[in-house]
C-alpha cells in the first residue's frame, strides 16, 4: 500500500516528495498562492519592523521621558501612531495570508475530489471489484484532506523564511556580536524542525493508512448490516472494528507524543535566544557598542519571532501525512485498465431493435481479481458533475483494445450466438457457467480476450460511450435505487423523459400499480437504496429505469428474480409486445398498456421455466462454453444437461409455489418473492 511505501521510504525521501507536492499545489493555484504569500511576507517583515519600532519607542521616547521626569506628548503620540500603523499593516497581511491559504487549500481539495471521482467513473468494473468501497471513500475524503493539509500553514512558513533572512540582516546591521546569537539560534530552529518532520514521517504515514483501513472496515460492516445482524455477528464485527480503531488510536497517540516532545523545544529555542541577547547585549551595552534602542529591538525581535517560526514546523510536520495521502490518491489517479471508447455512433432514428452478435468470444478474469462478478446494479449515479471525460478517441474505424488480454483462468471459451432484432434469447446454465460474464460483455462492462461482440454489426469497442448507453441497458439482479423520488430514479435526469414516459416505463415493468398506491406517487421518496420498497419493487423500478431510455438491446441478468413468477412472465410478455392482462391483485393504471411494440431485443439470464418458455431461442452454457442452442423443446430433447437443469428449476419453483400458497391470501395481493421471504 502507498502508506507502507511511505513508511518504508527514508525520511529524506519523504521531505523531498512533500516539497514536490507543495510545488504542485503552487503550480495549480499560482495566483491565490501569490496573494497569500504576499500577505504573509508583509506580516513577517512588519514583525521585524515592530521590534525596531518598539526599540525606538523605548530608546527615544520612554527612556528620555523617564530621565526628564516628564513625557513629550508629541513624541508619545508619534510612537503610538507608529505602533498602530505597524499593527494595522500586520492585520492586513494576516488577513491576506489566511484568506489566501484557506482558498488555496479548499480549492485544491475540491479539485482533487472531482479528479478522484471522475477517475473512479473511468476505471473499469474489474478495477472496482478489486478495491474496497470504504478505501475509495477514504481516498476521496481523508486522503484528499491529508494531501493538502500543509497548504494552510504554507504561506505563513514562506513569510517566516523571509522574516528570518530579514531578521539576520537587521541583526548584522545592528551589531555583529548580537547577530552571532541569531547565527546560533536560527539554524538550530531549522534543524530541530527538520528532525521533527523526519521523526514524524513514519508515524503520520501509519496513521493515514489506518484511517483508510478503519473507513474500509466501517463501510463493510454497515453495508453488511443485515448479514451481521441475522448471523449474530455483532460482537465479532465490533471486535474487528475495535482492533483497527485501536491501531488508529495508537498511531495517533504516537503522533501526539512526538508533538508533545518537540513543540515545547521549538517554543523554547527563541526564548533561549532572548536570554542570550540580554546577556551578550548587557556586555555590549556596557562597552558602548550598542545603544539601549538597539538592545531592546533585538531582544524584542527574538520574543516576537517565536510564534511565526513554528509555522515552518507545522508545514514540515504535516508533510509526511501529505505524502501518504498524495500517494494513496496517485494509486487511483494513475490506475490503468480503463476501456477507451471508440468514435462510432449507431443511428437511433429508426428506433428498431438491435442485433447482438457474439463471435468466438473468450474471456478470463485477471488473476488478482477475486470474487464473483456482480454486475453493477445501475449504469450511473444521478450526479451533477459532468460525465467522465472519454479518453482520447481512437482513430476512426479502429477498435480500441480496452483491457489487455488477461492471463487468468479462462471463464468463456469461443462463445458464439446471436440475438436477432426484436427477439428474446434466454441464457441458461448452471451456476458459475459464465452467464453474468456474457451479460457484462454484451453491454461492454468488460472486453473479450479474443473474439468480438457486435451491435448491429459494429464492434462494441468502437462505439462511443453515449451510443453504447443509448442503445443498450443492463438490469442486474441486485437493484440499486437512489435515495430520491420514484421519478428521479426512473429518469436519472435524462433528457426527453417526462411523466408520460415515466408511467409508460413503469407500466411495462409492471411497477405502475404499486407506484400509483405510494403516498406521493412519482414524488415519493424511496429512502436510501430504496429502503421503503420491497425487493421485487426495487427490481421493477430499476427495470423501468432501463426501459425509460428505450434501449434497443435489453440485457436482463436475473433482473426479476425477486418478482412473483406471474408478474415476471407478464413483464417479459409486455416487453415482447404480447401484453398480457395485469396479474391479479395489482391494479394497472391503464392507458398505454399493450400499446408498446417490441422496440428492443432481449438477452435474458433465465432461471424459471415460464421465462425460458417465452424466449425465441435458448442458449445453454456449461463451463463457459455454449453446449446447446435452439428452442426450449429442442434443447429438452437434445441436451441432457439442459433437461436436467430445467427440471431442477421446475421442481424448485413448484416447491416455492407450495410454500408460498398461504401468503397469496394476503390483502396486498401478489407479493414479490422477497416480501414473502421476509414476511415468512
Ligand atoms: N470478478 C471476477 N474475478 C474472477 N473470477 C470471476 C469474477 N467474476 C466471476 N468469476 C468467475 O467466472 C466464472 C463465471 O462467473 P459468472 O458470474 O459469469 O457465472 P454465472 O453463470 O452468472 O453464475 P451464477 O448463475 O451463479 O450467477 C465463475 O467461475 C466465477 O467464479
Amino acid at each position: 500500500m502507498a502508506g507502507e511505501a511511505v513508511a518504508g521510504g527514508t525520511s529524506r525521501d519523504v521531505l523531498a516528495k512533500g516539497i514536490r507536492i507543495l510545488g504542485y499545489a503552487i503550480r495549480d493555484e499560482p495566483r491565490i498562492f501569490s496573494i497569500a504569500a504576499a500577505g504573509s511576507v508583509i506580516y513577517s517583515l512588519l514583525i521585524v519592523a515592530s521590534a525596531y519600532v518598539v526599540g525606538a519607542v523605548v530608546g527615544n521616547v520612554v527612556v528620555p521621558s523617564l530621565e526628564r521626569g516628564e513625557a513629550d506628548v508629541g513624541a508619545v503620540l508619534l510612537a503610538a501612531a507608529a505602533l498602530l500603523a505597524v499593527s494595522l499593516g500586520r492585520v492586513l497581511g494576516m488577513f491576506g495570508r489566511r484568506l489566501g491559504a484557506g482558498y488555496m487549500q479548499y480549492r485544491l481539495q475540491a479539485s482533487y475530489r472531482r479528479r478522484i471521482t471522475r477517475r473512479y467513473l473511468e476505471l473499469p468494473l474489474a478495477w472496482h471489484q478489486r478495491h474496497a468501497t470504504g478505501t475509495l471513500l477514504s481516498n476521496a475524503n481523508s486522503d484528499v484532506e491529508a494531501a493538502w493539509f500543509p497548504i494552510a500553514p504554507l504561506p505563513f512558513a514562506v513569510g517566516t523564511l523571509v522574516m528570518l533572512v530579514a531578521a539576520m540582516a537587521s541583526l548584522f546591521v545592528t551589531d555583529w556580536v548580537l547577530a552571532l546569537v541569531g547565527v546560533a539560534i536560527f539554524p538550530a530552529l531549522f534543524a530541530l524542525n527538520v528532525v521533527y518532520s523526519r521523526r514524524m514521517a513514519p508515524r503520520q504515514s501509519r496513521a493515514q493508512q489506518m484511517r483508510g483501513e478503519v473507513s474500509a472496515i466501517a463501510h463493510e460492516s454497515f453495508d453488511g448490516a443485515l448479514v451481521v445482524k441475522t448471523m449474530g455477528q455483532e460482537a465479532r464485527e465490533t471486535a474487528r472494528f475495535a482492533t483497527q480503531a485501536g491501531e488508529l488510536r495508537d498511531a495517533l497517540i504516537s503522533v501526539g507524543r512526538l508533538r508533545g516532545v518537540f513543540d515545547p523545544m521549538l517554543e523554547t529555542l527563541p526564548s533561549l535566544g532572548t536570554l542570550g541577547v540580554l546577556l551578550v547585549g548587557a556586555i555590549r551595552l556596557s562597552q558602548g557598542a550598542v545603544s539601549i534602542t538597539e538592545l531592546v529591538s533585538v531582544a524584542f525581535l527574538f520574543t516576537v519571532l517565536a510564534f511565526p517560526v513554528r509555522a515552518i514546523g507545522w508545514v514540515l510536520a504535516e508533510l509526511p501525512r501529505s505524502v501518504a495521502g498524495w500517494e494513496r490518491l496517485q494509486t487511483v489517479l494513475t490506475a490503468t485498465g480503463e476501456m477507451p471508447y471508440g468514435d462510432t455512433t449507431l443511428d437511433r432514428a429508426a428506433e428498431t431493435p438491435a442485433t447482438l452478435d457474439f463471435t468466438r468470444v473468450s474471456f478470463s478474469y485477471a488473476p488478482t481479481e477475486a470474487a464473483t462478478v456482480t454486475v453493477p446494479a445501475d449504469p450511473a449515479p444521478p450526479t451533477a458533475e459532468p460525465a467522465a471525460p472519454v479518453p482520447a478517441p481512437a482513430p476512426p474505424g479502429s477498435v480500441p483494445t480496452g483491457t489487455p488480454a488477461s492471463t487468468g483462468t479462462p471463464v468463456l471459451h469461443e462463445v458464439s450466438f446471436t440475438v436477432p432484432p426484436g427477439r428474446t434469447v434466454a441464457l441458461v446454465g448452471p451456476t458459475g457457467s459464465g452467464k453474468s460474464t456474457i451479460a457484462a460483455l454484451a453491454v461492454r462492462l468488460v472486453d473479450p480476450d479474443a473474439g468480438t461482440v457486435t451491435l448491429d454489426g459494429v464492434d462494441v469497442r468502437s462505439l462511443t460511450a453515449a451510443s453504447l448507453s443509448a442503445n443498450t441497458a443492463l438490469v442486474a439482479q441486485v437493484p440499486f435505487v437512489f435515495d430520491d423520488t420514484v421519478r428521479e430514479n426512473v429518469t436519472l435526469g435524462r433528457d426527453g423523459i417526462g411523466d408520460e414516459e415515466v408511467w409508460a416505463a413503469l407500466r411495462l415493468a409492471e411497477a405502475d400499480g404499486f407506484v400509483a398506491t405510494l403516498p406521493d406517487g412519482l414524488d415519493t421518496l424511496v429512502g436510501e437504496r430504496g429502503a421503503a420498497l420491497s425487493g421485487g419493487q426495487r427490481q421493477r423500478l430499476t427495470l423501468a429505469r432501463a426501459l425509460a431510455g428505450r434501449p434497443r438491446l435489453l440485457v436482463l441478468d436475473d433482473a426479476t428474480s425477486a418478482v412473483d413468477p406471474r408478474v415476471e412472465a407478464a413483464i417479459l410478455a409486455a416487453l415482447r409486445g404480447q401484453r398480457s392482462a395485469p396479474p391479479p391483485g395489482e391494479r394497472s393504471t391503464g392507458g398505454a398498456a399493450g400499446q408498446v411494440s417490441p422496440a428492443t431485443s432481449i438477452l435474458v439470464v433465465a432461471y424459471r421455466r415460464a421465462t425460458i418458455a417465452l424466449a425465441d431461442e435458448v442458449v445453454y452454457v456449461e463451463h463457459g462454453r455454449v453446449v446447446g442452442r435452439g428452442t426450449h423443446s429442442t434443447l429438452l430433447a437434445t441436451t441432457p444437461g439442459y433437461a436436467a437443469l430445467v427440471t431442477a428449476y421446475e421442481r424448485a419453483e413448484a416447491e416455492r409455489e407450495r410454500d408460498r400458497a398461504p401468503a397469496q391470501t394476503a390483502p396486498d395481493g401478489p407479493a414479490d418473492r422477497q416480501d414473502q421471504e421476509v414476511g415468512a
